[in-house]
């Protein structure tokens, strides 16, 4: 049996909606962190895994050359809600879900000048009650987010940043001011002793691109699922990125140039 990694969140249904395990491939769902983990022990065969955990372990993993859950510009879904500016930060709740959007928000706020103390613990908006902000990822954010607006915004342009007595900033947004370049939050890796079989690799494409044909019905479901407006779903799963194109590789590099790690090497020719 291969098993496949998946997360749970609504920014990779495209990718595995139209997905039909069975066949000797069997689906193993987790939050990232999990999935990192399970990719090294063996407990998942090909995932999705926190880019920045890829780029910790390439010594090990390769990924394939053409998966990413990356964004140019707002991501709309890794978030950091906070009490006070952004300057004035000094205790951050951080989502034990991830490890991208953790280490992304401590390289941003350091080019600040700011050191706050992090903390990693589970939880939503209630944790502002004791922290100067918290540091959201996928459903939760994206949840936390629109329980805060008073109604649907009329466009893109209309998503207000501060609301009810928070600032809300978006990691990746922040990223693309200071490099206006995409960021990668993943990318699909295996180890490097367990190639990916080309057959896999395909079905994976295939999925992914019914998915993105059928974004619509797909923003329905998920929009169900998390109780927010279809619309405001399908322009968040619209504006990913899921082939790490070149821009997106340009992002990764720089990324792993910014945090002090080798920057990708060879990707799997599949
Ligand atoms: C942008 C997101 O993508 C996720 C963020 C990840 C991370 O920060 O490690 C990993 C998987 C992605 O699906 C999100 O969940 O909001």
């Amino acid at each position: 049996m291969y098993t496949l990694g998946i997360p749970p969140y609504a920014n990779t249904a495209p990718l595995f909606y139209y997905l039909e395990p069975g066949y000797g491939l069997e689906v193993r769902r987790g939050v990232p962190t999990e999935l990192n983990r399970w990719l090294l022990t063996g407990e998942v065969d090909l995932s999705l895994v926190s880019a920045y955990f890829y780029l910790q372990h390439q010594d090990r993993l390769c990924a394939l050359p053409d998966f990413s859950v990356a964004v140019l510009g707002p991501v709309y879904s890794v978030n950091l809600f906070h009490r006070v500016p952004w300057t004035a930060l000094r205790r951050v709740a951080v989502t034990t879900e991830s490890a991208t959007s953790v280490r992304l928000l401590e390289y941003l706020i350091a080019q600040d000048g700011v050191y706050p103390e992090f903390v990693r613990e589970a939880g939503g908006l209630e944790l502002l009650e004791t922290y100067d902000g918290v540091l959201l990822i996928g459903d939760r954010a994206i949840q936390a987010y629109a329980g805060l607006l008073d109604a649907p915004p009329r466009s893109v342009h209309h998503l207000p940043t501060r609301l009810q007595g928070l600032e809300v900033t978006d990691l990746s947004m922040r990223w693309f001011e200071r490099t206006r370049l995409p960021f990668v939050f993943a990318v699909w890796a295996t180890r490097k002793d367990a190639p990916p079989p080309p057959e896999v690799v395909d079905r994976l494409r295939e999925a992914r691109s019914r998915g993105l044909g059928h974004l619509a019905a797909i923003a329905r479901e998920e929009a169900e699922r998390l109780g927010v407006s279809a619309r405001l779903i399908q322009h968040y799963l619209w504006n990913f990125r899921y082939h790490l194109e070149v821009p997106d590789r340009l992002g990764l590099e720089a990324f792993a140039r910014a945090v002090g790690l080798p920057e990708p090497g060879a990707y799997w020719e599949v």
